[in-house]
């Protein structure tokens, strides 16, 4: 039977994080993937030059759409920009039961540029995140949400300990792309009882942009095609590990993720 994900994220007119790369990951995964926009950036490989929200009532409408109509398998959020959209999200994730749930905490991206308002991180930390079935903060966001400074392996460690617990949240799976190891990019795993270190090599390249959305919503079609939430991180992280691989090229700045390889699902 044909399976179905959602992303609920912002548009990158450059094609290469949000919406975008989340409808490609799915469609490599060769799941149906319905989209609810929640911003429009106007995006490139160099940065972002402006983003209009989509009113919060327009967001909710799009998941109506989606749901009255469709069965979603699994589910994740990227940009949701505002606490005004937040909280719409929020709710109607309450309210329908929406499970399982994705949200990659989008505020600061790999680049260090700040992707939502002041204001929307405490909707984020106090609606939001406690719904998750597992949150992946990046090592900024990661930063932001322990109230830590995060620069080894041991303190990714430490501050998944400490977001798992103050938040509430079943699982955490801090990613380690910020660090400055040389060889490797290990993601850090906690969910209330053990804590694991997942390991990769790290490819050598400048073109990473979308490598966060693309590990989000990569865990969201692995839960769509029914696979358990351990397994379906690591294999993520090694469609990451092999999106990088073939990793494009194309721009001045930080060129996207590629998904143009053989399948090997
Ligand atoms: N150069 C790299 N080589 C291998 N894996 C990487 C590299 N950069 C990031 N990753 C992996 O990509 C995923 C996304 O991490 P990260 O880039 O830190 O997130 P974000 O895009 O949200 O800032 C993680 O699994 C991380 O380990
Ligand atoms: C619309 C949008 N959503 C998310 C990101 C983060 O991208 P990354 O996966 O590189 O952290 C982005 N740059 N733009």
């Amino acid at each position: 039977m044909t399976k179905i994900a959602l992303t609920i994220a912002g548009s990158d007119s450059g094609g290469g994080a949000g919406v975008q790369a989340d409808l490609r990951t799915f469609a490599f995964h060769k799941i149906h993937g319905t989209s609810a926009i929640t911003c429009v950036t106007a995006q490139n490989t160099v940065g972002v030059t402006d983003v209009a929200a989509i009113t919060p009532k327009l967001v909710q409408a799009q998941l109506a759409a989606i749901f009255d109509d469709m069965s979603v398998d699994a589910v994740k959020t990227g940009m949701l920009l505002n606490q005004e959209i937040i909280e719409a999200v929020a709710k109607f994730i309450r309210e329908r039961n929406v499970h399982p749930l994705v949200v990659d905490p989008v505020m600061v991206s790999r680049a260090g540029v700040q992707l939502i308002d002041d204001s929307a991180v405490i909707s984020l930390k106090t609606s939001l995140l406690p719904q998750a079935t597992i949150i992946t903060p990046n090592l900024y966001e990661a930063r932001i949400l322990s109230n830590q400074e995060i620069n080894t392996v041991e303190e990714m460690k430490q501050a998944a300990v400490t977001i798992q617990k103050q938040l509430g949240v079943p699982v955490v799976l801090i990613k380690g792309g910020g660090l400055s190891d040389r060889y490797q990019s290990p993601d850090v795993w906690f969910d209330g009882h053990n804590g694991e270190i997942l390991t990769g090599e790290r490819i050598v390249t400048k073109n990473t942009h979308g490598t966060g959305c693309t590990l989000s919503s990569a865990i969201a079609a692995n839960l769509a095609l029914g696979k358990d939430l351990l397994t379906a991180v690591k294999e993520a992280k090694h469609y990451v590990t092999v999106a990088l691989q073939n990793s494009l090229d194309i721009g001045q700045g930080n060129g996207p993720v590629g998904h143009f390889f053989p399948l090997l699902l």
